[in-house]
């Protein structure tokens, strides 16, 4: 197994604040990881720097076997694949659907004129039918509820096949249905070969797909705990984690937590 992402003692301070600690952190190739933490923790921090869009004040950052500051990181950024809210807020809202996913092969929010051949047009359309939103494709970006959004902004992500995909928050702003659709629609990208290495942020461990294996548990700022999910989702990690007391469950590989003794 190899290294898709190394992070070796990463400190990240902006101004007097110290937003990551001294994290290690990584990742082998297969794997599907989850980032948990209380609001603050880091965790988007941490995908900006698996992302290759933020660079460690100390300590290194390996991403696909490139070293971050010894490496052109606009190539390395063609191999990622990622999907956040800041994103999200830079495509166009009349941008066509179809056009959101396709830009992805040239790295850009908005078409303009690059000209795409008949096998990146298919793809588009195999991505938005694999996350149920194909029948969109000629609506504006801005007309989409919150769940199709995400479900089009995965989709984005995996146009330039990368070799890791980076999920910041996929579920958040969606209602019951729309996150239960989500969840097994990751479930089932987890669960193929073919996928790349995953890693996906969130808060809750209502949240994680079954087929993923890995969390990564931070607390401000640093790291609670590390590794194969029933090592890590323990009652006393997750308590720690997110500072309260805590009762955890798995049922039909999925997970939930509520405050103990309620
Ligand atoms: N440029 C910056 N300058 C100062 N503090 C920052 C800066 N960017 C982020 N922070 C702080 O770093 C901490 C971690 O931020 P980050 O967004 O990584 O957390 P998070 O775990 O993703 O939080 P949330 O769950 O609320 O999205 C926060 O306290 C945030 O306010």
């Amino acid at each position: 197994m190899s290294n898709v992402l190394r992070l070796a003692d990463v400190t990240l301070r902006r101004g007097a604040k110290t937003i990551l600690d001294g994290v290690d952190w990584s990742v082998d190739d297969g794997q599907r990881w989850v980032v948990l933490g209380p609001n603050g923790a880091g965790k988007t921090t941490v995908l900006q720097l698996a992302a290759a869009r933020m660079f460690p004040t100390e300590g290194s950052v390996e991403i696909l076997g490139d070293r971050l500051g010894t490496v052109d990181t606009s190539e390395l950024r063609t191999r990622i694949g990622l999907a956040s809210a800041a994103l999200a807020d830079r495509i166009p809202g009349r941008e066509r659907v179809l056009d959101v996913v396709l830009t992805a092969s040239y790295g850009v929010t908005g078409r303009w004129r690059e000209s795409y051949d008949e096998y990146d047009t298919s793809r588009a359309r195999d991505l938005l039918a694999a996350f149920a939103v194909d029948q969109l494709v000629d609506r504006h970006f801005g007309s989409l509820s919150e769940g199709e959004r995400k479900r089009v902004q995965i989709a984005r992500a995996l146009m330039a096949d990368p070799e890791l995909l980076l999920l910041d928050e996929p579920a958040a702003g969606l209602d019951l249905g729309g996150r239960e659709e989500l969840v097994a629609a990751l479930s089932e990208l987890a669960g193929d070969r073919r996928s790349p290495v995953i890693v996906l942020v969130t808060h809750h461990v209502e949240e994680i797909p079954p087929g993923f294996g890995h969390a990564l548990l931070l607390r401000s700022g640093t790291v609670e705990a590390a590794g194969p999910l029933e090592e890590v989702l323990t009652p006393q990690h997750l308590s720690r984690t997110f500072g309260l007391d805590l009762e955890v469950e798995r049922h039909r590989g999925r997970w939930s937590a509520r405050a103990a003794g309620r």
